[in-house]
């Protein structure tokens, strides 16, 4: 095939990619942004937004002079439009959830980087699959509410699915550039997990864990959120799902383990038992920097493994009793389809509620499978976005009800 007329390599006429980043001012949007300043001739920003950061997304803008810039609210957009005019900026601003989707799709954008955190980045990812861009997806909720219906718009768009999340670019890593031929050759693969901040630490004391010890993760520097997902393992839940539809696995070819240094980022394991591994000092740049140049490599600026100096690369069983979230993944793939989109939305209301001080983190697992077990999804929820975005909706209404019960 021709790859530079496929339309998620293309050759624009500046011989530059260029790439829209959603949720540019978020961990993920800002090393995006590290990489690409380290190879100006190669990339051009068009497109950068954010959500509630005005003025690191103002601060961005003047360093990128982006064509486009999207914030939520329509007085955020009159206030950034005014300096940005005022800095002699001919950015366009835009807001709201349908400017999302319309940048993700804009035809002067070839590559998008999805970095928006929860299920909010569904609608412009599916956006962005539909007008067959390369699609680089660290915002991993998408896929676990948009499941087959994500994956159907990214086949039917043509566009370019890169993922993003380190464990997932690790596998991918490890696999043929030719997708016909991984069905043949996976047995399984192996998610690696931290274990957390609170691997060590006695479960009958979680109950008091405050939100910056949950989001103190040992090996690396994330937004919050998923900082608490890592900790309750609920990212690695949400990791297995994110798997079992980009690599198009059975829920038992996805397995965990506990790899507390974070230097073996994942692996595949052939069917002759050969297995394949990534490896790699903890920094996202790298697989940002393979999402932005596959199926080339350019220099990401993360620091090279130094084998000498590692200390001991170990593995241990991911205990259920530790980590009661983790097993929420096989029981919702295994569920309804549509039953992984309840379990992202509850998760996404209890690590809001914990983050306020609503819930005690040792209760986020508890209200994610109560609702899990309670919503009974509709036959037909996951056939179409709305049916989808109705769904998590109810979910969330669900968990809302649960934490009351839980703070009574
Ligand atoms: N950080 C990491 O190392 C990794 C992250 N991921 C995934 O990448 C995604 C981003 O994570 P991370 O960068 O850590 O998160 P951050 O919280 O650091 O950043 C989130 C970004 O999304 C924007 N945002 C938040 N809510 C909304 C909304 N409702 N609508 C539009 N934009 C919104 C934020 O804007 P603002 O800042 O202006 O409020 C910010 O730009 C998550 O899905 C996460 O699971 C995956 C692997 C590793
Ligand atoms: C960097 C990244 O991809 C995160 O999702 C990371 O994997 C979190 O680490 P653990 O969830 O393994 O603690
Ligand atoms: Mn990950």
């Amino acid at each position: 095939m021709n790859a530079a007329a496929t339309p998620n390599r293309p050759t624009p006429a500046s011989g530059r990619l260029r790439v829209c980043i959603l949720g540019s001012t978020g961990s993920i949007g800002t090393s995006t942004l590290d990489v690409l300043a380290r190879h100006p001739d190669a990339y051009e920003v068009t497109t950068l937004t954010a959500h509630s950061r005005i003025d690191a997304l103002a601060a961005q803008c003047l360093a990128w002079r982006p064509r486009q810039a999207v914030v939520a609210r329509p007085e955020q957009a009159t206030d950034l439009q005014a300096r940005l005019r005022a800095a002699g900026l001919a950015t366009e601003v835009l807001h709201g959830a349908a400017a999302l989707e319309q940048v993700a799709a804009d035809p002067g954008t070839d590559a998008v980087m999805a970095a928006i955190v929860g299920a909010a980045g569904l609608p412009p990812c599916l956006a962005a699959a539909r007008a067959g861009k390369r699609l680089m997806l660290a915002n991993k909720e998408a896929i676990v509410l948009g499941g087959a219906l994500f994956m159907g718009a990214v086949k039917s768009g043509g566009a370019m699915l890169l993922p993003i999340d380190s464990e997932h670019s690790a596998i991918f890593q490890c696999l043929p550039e030719d997708r016909s031929a991984w069905a043949s050759r996976i047995d399984h693969i192996v998610l690696t997990a931290s274990g957390g901040p609170f691997r060590d630490r006695d479960p009958a004391t979680l109950h008091s864990v405050t939100p910056d010890q949950a989001c103190a993760h040992p090996n690396w520097v994330m937004g919050r959120k998923i900082s608490v997902d890592s900790a309750t393992m609920m990212n690695k839940a949400l990791e297995v799902i994110e798997a079992r539809w980009l690599f198009d696995l059975q829920p038992e070819q996805v397995r965990v383990v506990l790899h507390p240094q974070s230097i073996i980022h994942s692996m595949v394991v052939c069917r002759d038992n050969s297995v394949l591994a990534q490896l790699g000092t903890p920094d996202m740049r790298v697989p940002i920097a393979y999402g932005l140049s596959w199926p080339a490599r350019i220099e990401s600026g993360a620091a090279r493994l130094d084998f000498l100096g590692l200390k001991p690369l170990t593995f241990e069983t991911a205990d259920a009793h530790r980590y009661p979230a983790l097993p929420l993944a096989w029981q919702a793939l295994r569920a309804r389809e549509g039953s992984t989109a309840v379990l992202n939305a509850a998760n996404e209301v209890a690590v809001e509620a914990f983050l306020g001080g609503r819930l005690r983190y040792d209760r986020i697992a508890t209200l994610n499978a109560d609702v899990l077990a309670r919503l009974a999804v509709p036959e037909t929820a996951a056939a179409s976005v709305e049916g989808l975005l109705a769904l998590d909706q109810e979910a969330r209404a669900l968990a809302r009800q649960c934490l009351a019960e839980l703070s009574a």
